[in-house]
C-alpha cells in the first residue's frame, strides 16, 4: 500500500519573539513510527501541530511524499490525530463517536450509511472493543477511551497518524499494554506514525526512529538502538535512558583515568584534560573480589527486583557517589550479592565527553 513519508527542511516557528522551532530538518520514512522526544517546552507539540496543519511555520518546507503541503489545510492533509485528552463526545455513543469523522465529510466524499456501519464495525474490531459500540464515553475506562479515540482517528483512513502523548493520563500498567497494542496496530495498518512523548522509555520501546529535541532544536535523530548506544552529545546521553555520570575522570598521556581504572585512548591530545565519563547501568561489571583496573570499591546499598531485571544502588567508597547497576537474574545469582556487601566495579563500555566539547569517544 502506498503510504506517506515526511520531509521537513529548514523549518522555523516563532511565537512573537520566541523562536520555538529553530532550523528543523527531519526525514520520516514511509511506514515508520517516529517519536519526537524531549523535555517539556522543547517544541514537540508545535512540530506535530505544524505537520498536522493545525499551526503554520514561519519559514521552511514541509513535504508529504513529493508534495509540498506547507500551505495545505488540515482537512486536506489526510492525517488522523490522537491526543492525551482526546475528549470523546459525551452525548454520543462509542459507535457515533467513531463514525463522526465520516459523517461530517462533504457529501461527495461521504460513504453510504451501510459503508459507515461496516467501517465503524471494522475499526471497533481492530481496537477490540466491538462489544462497547452502544455505550457512552463516561462508561469507559481511560484505556478504553484512548482505544476508541484511536478508532476515531483512523476512521477516514488517514495516511499519517499523529499521536500527542496519547497515554500520558493512564496508569503505568495500562500505558505499557497500550504501547505494545499501538505498535501492533501501526504495523498492521502499514501507516506512518509520529508520536510525541517526553518519556524516553516509551520512545525506546515503541519507535523505529527517535528524534531528540531540546529548546526548539533537534539534538540528534536516528534509529532507537543506535541513538541509545551512540549518543552524539551530553544532552542525548542523559536524556535517553539511565546513565551513571563520572565527573572525576581525566585524560593524560594517552590514558583515560577514572578512580583506579585506566584505559589507553587513541587521541592525539596529550595535554591533560578533564572529561565526563558516562556508563549505562547494564554496562557496569561487578566483581566480588578486588582486581586490577577497577574504578573503585563500593557498598551494595539497595537491591530491587523489577521484573526480569535486578536493579542495584551502590555507594562508591572513595567519593560516596551513588551508582546504578542493572543485572540479569543469572548474573545476580552468580554474584550472590547481599546488602551491605563490598564490591568492585569497572566499565564494560563507556562514552565520554569533554565539557563543553565533544570528545566523541566510545570504548
Ligand atoms: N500558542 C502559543 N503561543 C505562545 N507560545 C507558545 C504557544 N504554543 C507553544 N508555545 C511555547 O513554545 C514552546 C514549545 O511548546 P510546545 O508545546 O511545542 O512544547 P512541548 O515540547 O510539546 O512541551 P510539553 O511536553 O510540555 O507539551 C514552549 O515554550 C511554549 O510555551
Amino acid at each position: 500500500m502506498a503510504i506517506m513519508s515526511i520531509r521537513i527542511k529548514h523549518l522555523n516557528k516563532y511565537y512573537g519573539d520566541y523562536h520555538a522551532l529553530q532550523d528543523i530538518n527531519l526525514q520520516v520514512s514511509s511506514g515508520s513510527l517516529t517519536a519526537l522526544l524531549g523535555p517539556s517546552g522543547c517544541g514537540k507539540t508545535t512540530l506535530l501541530r505544524i505537520i498536522a496543519g493545525l499551526e503554520y511555520a514561519d519559514s521552511g518546507e514541509l513535504f508529504f511524499a513529493d508534495k509540498d503541503v506547507s500551505n495545505l489545510h488540515v482537512r486536506e492533509r489526510q492525517v488522523g490525530f490522537m491526543f492525551q485528552h482526546y475528549a470523546l463526545f459525551r452525548h454520543m455513543t462509542v459507535f457515533d463517536n467513531v463514525a463522526f469523522g465520516l459523517q461530517v465529510l462533504p457529501r461527495r466524499l461521504r460513504p453510504s450509511k451501510a459503508e459507515i456501519v461496516a467501517r465503524v464495525e471494522e475499526l471497533l474490531q481492530l481496537v477490540q472493543l466491538e462489544w462497547l459500540a452502544k455505550v457512552y464515553p463516561q462508561q469507559l475506562s481511560g484505556g478504553q477511551r484512548q482505544r476508541i479515540a484511536l478508532a476515531r482517528a483512523l476512521a477516514t483512513k488517514p495516511k499519517l497518524l499523529l499521536l500527542d502523548e496519547p497515554f500520558a493520563a493512564l496508569d503505568a500498567k495500562v500505558r505499557k499494554e497500550l504501547r505494545r497494542w499501538l505498535v501492533e496496530i501501526h504495523h498492521q495498518l502499514d501507516i506512518t506514525s509520529v508520536l510525541v512523548t517526553h518519556d524516553q522509555e516509551e520512545a525506546l520501546e515503541m519507535a523505529d526512529q527517535i528524534v531528540v529535541m531540546n529548546q526548539g532544536k533537534i539534538e540528534q535523530s536516528g534509529a532507537a538502538a543506535s541513538l541509545y548506544d551512540n549518543p552524539g552529545n551530553v544532552f542525548v546521553t542523559e536524556f535517553l535512558g539511565e546513565v551513571n555520570v563520572f565527573e572525576d575522570a581525566c585524560i593524560e598521556r594517552g590514558q583515560l583515568c577514572l578512580g583506579s581504572y585506566c584505559e589507553p585512548v587513541t587521541m592525539n591530545e596529550y595535554a591533560r584534560q578533564n572529561v565526563a565519563v558516562y556508563v549505562r547501568p547494564q554496562e557496569i561489571q561487578l566483581l566480588t573480589r578486588i582486581q586490577d583496573n577497577v574504578i573503585a570499591a563500593a557498598i551494595v546499598e539497595e537491591i530491587h527486583v523489577i521484573g526480569a531485571q535486578i536493579r542495584l544502588w551502590l555507594r562508591r567508597q572513595d567519593n560516596k557517589q551513588r551508582i546504578q547497576v542493572w543485572l540479569s537474574p543469572a548474573e545476580f545469582r552468580t554474584l550472590a550479592l547481599q546488602p551491605s556487601q563490598t564490591v568492585w566495579f569497572k566499565p564494560q563500555r563507556l562514552t565520554m565527553f569533554s565539557l563543553p566539547e565533544l570528545v566523541d569517544y566510545v570504548i
